[in-house]
């Protein structure tokens, strides 16, 4: 049967796109993140990727995590999520993320992480 497997390129709701190499054997994988908006006053530039999937030999619709660092800013992002398969193939992958500002103290901690769901669709 079909499943999802999170290697090509996928696009989000926010005009960012994501490309993601091919899944190793163990679930690990390594891609680049554009993204069309950001949370600074920063110059856009590509982001490294690096994360991990459910193996899709034991799942059809396997859960995920990766971590995006961000090559302009001092944040991080990760994302979790899982791929979902429509019965006529079509893939989505549903996050929720977590953007982790680099703040000037302990006591800024608190407004540091910003949180959200997004969805991606293959491009
Ligand atoms: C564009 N985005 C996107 O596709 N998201 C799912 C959300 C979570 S990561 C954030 C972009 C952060 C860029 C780096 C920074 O502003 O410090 C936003």
């Amino acid at each position: 049967a079909r499943k999802c497997v999170l290697s090509g390129l996928w696009k989000n709701e926010l005009g960012s796109n994501m490309t993601i190499s091919a899944v190793n054997t163990d679930g690990g994988f390594t891609g680049l993140y554009h993204t069309a908006v950001t949370a600074t006053d920063k110059h856009i530039r590509v982001s490294p990727l690096k994360g991990s999937q459910k193996p899709t030999n034991q799942r059809k619709q396997p859960t995920f995590g990766f971590t995006v660092s961000w090559t302009f800013s001092n944040s991080m992002t990760v994302f979790v999520g899982q791929c979902f398969m429509d019965d006529k193939g079509k893939e989505t992958l549903k996050t929720m993320w977590l953007l982790r500002e680099e703040v000037s103290s302990p006591g800024a901690d608190w407004k540091a992480t910003r949180v959200g769901t997004n969805i991606f669709t293959r491009i």
